[in-house]
């Protein structure tokens, strides 16, 4: 399942944090490539040991894992630094599926899902579409700043060329608790459902079966 999650980050803080990452060092992409990948990878990565970056990483990170959607589409257990990446026109990341693990060697994640969120005004450039290869053909995404695509890591995708401007985005990887993409979104419908019926103004002991229900797949299915 994909899910775009809108306003992780509102205009005021993507404007810090693309002043911030004016000032810092951009290096080619190729470095943190996994070994599939790096042969397609042409993009540029601010410097992730400068701690200004990692104060940044830290600020987006938190403002994702605060969204509403990003704990019930996600489940996540564990989730990767973030990278920030910069595509300059003619700048590609050609079709990759991620690597399965990621992380430093003593400390591997699963890679189940992967993210990007868009950092550069829509308008401001062109081409950069993360197009995304689903069972009904390919999905390009190009989203407004501040704005976030959820997608699974495991899918053929890529980022079309930049033509003009420059694309500048987040991204990075989660490890659910749900490791099966049917019985994640199968637990996604039913607290989506939840949140509805509660809005509704169903009784909070209405909900209480299905509140059950929920806390007792995850309890089936969890793992760390
Ligand atoms: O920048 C993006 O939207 C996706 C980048 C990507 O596919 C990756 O870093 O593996
Ligand atoms: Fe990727």
């Amino acid at each position: 399942m994909s899910l775009i999650l809108q306003g992780v980050l509102p205009a005021e803080d993507v404007a810090r944090v693309r002043a911030d990452l004016d000032g810092v060092v951009w290096s080619s992409g190729k470095r943190t490539a996994g070994a599939a990948a790096r042969g397609v990878k042409e993009n540029l990565q601010a410097d992730g040991s400068d701690p200004k970056v990692r104060a940044l990483e830290q600020f987006v990170a938190e403002a994702l894992r605060r969204h509403p959607m990003f704990d019930i589409a996600a489940r996540p257990a564990r989730v990767t630094r973030l990278m920030f990446s910069r595509y300059e026109p003619g700048m590609t990341y050609g079709a990759h599926a991620d690597d399965a693990l990621m992380g430093p060697s003593e400390d591997k994640l699963r890679t189940d899902l992967a993210f990007t969120i868009f950092l550069a005004d829509r308008a401001s450039y062109e081409g950069g579409a993360l197009v995304v290869t689903t069972a009904l053909g390919e999905q390009e995404i190009a989203l407004e700043a501040g704005d976030a695509i959820l997608y699974p890591a495991g899918s053929i995708h890529y980022v079309a060329p930049v033509t003009r401007g420059a694309r500048l985005a987040a991204v990075g990887w989660v490890q659910s608790f749900i490791a099966d993409p049917g019985q994640r979104e199968l637990l996604f419908d039913l607290s989506v459902t939840r949140a509805r019926l509660a809005q509704a103004g169903v009784a909070r002991e209405d909900l209480l079966p299905l509140d059950k229900s929920i806390s007792n797949l995850m309890r089936m299915w969890a793992r760390g």
